[in-house]
């Protein structure tokens, strides 16, 4: 049976509603299956570098209520430390996201301890432009690997984040946002590396769902393009976010490993996603996952 599904993702959450089609416009029709899950981009990242094995601390800012106590909860369930903005020291990997745009840099200065001693710090616009800047900042300053998600996307990105990016990682339509470019296969990610790389950049990944991901790092000038595995994909919501928390794992935990191998296991890591419903639902532990990986 063929089989369509629509997600519906909000910041903190995720409605995925399985139906044999999508509705034409007006109309109603009956779906099989409709779960609401956990979301946001930088949860989503945690939550799949710490079922890796990754320690993992999240910076975010949730809402003074049931959905906020489940959201915390949620990361206590994935070994995750939080505590709305959170004080850590001894974390591998540091997500700064949040459920809105209050995060302020007060905050985000009580979690300088938990930033400064991680080995990688994950962020994404899910926050202000400016809060994302500065914890860029405090993790270059003190030698933290920058992993940046410029998602959701904006045009008129500032032209720090590229600078405070040792990985800028974007999808195929955030590409093509930034560089005002199409991005829709391999030679055309190949040309949008590029100009991102141009742009100050460490290096660029840019994933292209199914066709894997292209890598270009400073100071190379030939892109990789590294396939993915094949597989049946059941729901690709979160397929990215389950590929940067995979990557973040990787980076932290395999310092010396060449970029392009890290993003050929982040890209097997992601595969596994595809395969089941949901975004964290979806995610694999280390567990699940071939002795190859690690
Ligand atoms: N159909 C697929 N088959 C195999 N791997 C896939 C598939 N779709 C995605 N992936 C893996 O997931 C990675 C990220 O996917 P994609 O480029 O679609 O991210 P995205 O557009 O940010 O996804 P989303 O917005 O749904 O989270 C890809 O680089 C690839 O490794």
């Amino acid at each position: 049976m063929s089989c369509c599904v629509a997600s519906v993702l909000t910041e903190d959450f995720i409605a995925v509603i399985q139906s044999a089609r999508l509705p034409k416009e007006g109309e109603t029709i009956h779906g099989h299956n409709f779960f609401i899950g956990f979301g946001g981009k930088g949860a989503n990242q945690c939550v799949q570098a710490a079922r890796l094995g990754a320690k993992t601390a999240m910076v975010a800012k949730v809402g003074n209520d049931s959905f906020g106590d489940s959201y915390i909860q949620n990361f206590k369930d994935n070994g995750i430390r939080a505590c709305g903005c959170l004080h850590a020291g001894e974390n591998a990997i540091v997500i700064v996201a949040g459920a809105n745009m209050m995060l302020n840099k007060e905050e985000l200065q009580d979690a300088l301890a938990a930033i400064t001693s991680a080995k990688v710090l994950v962020c994404q616009l899910e926050i202000s432009p400016q809060m994302s800047l500065r914890a860029l900042r405090m993790a270059q300053e003190n030698k933290v690997t920058t992993i940046f998600n410029p998602a959701p996307a904006i045009p008129d990105l500032d032209p720090d984040f590229y600078r405070l990016s040792d990985v800028f990682c974007c999808n195929e339509s955030e590409a093509e946002l930034l560089t005002g470019s199409s991005v829709n296969n391999v030679e055309e990610a190949r040309c949008a590396s590029r100009e991102l790389l141009r742009r100050g950049c460490g290096a660029v990944i840019i994933t292209l769902g199914a066709q894997g991901c292209v890598v270009l790092e400073a100071p190379e000038s030939t892109s990789k393009h590294v396939p993915t595995t094949p597989v049946s994909a059941v729901d690709t919501t979160g397929a990215g976010d389950s590929f940067i928390g995979a990557l973040a794992y990787y980076v932290a935990h395999y310092p010396a490993m060449r970029l392009e191998e890290v993003a050929r296991r982040a890209g097997q890591v992601a595969a596994v996603s595809v395969q089941s419903m949901g975004a964290q639902s979806s995610y694999p532990h280390k567990r699940d996952l071939g002795a190859e990986l690690f």
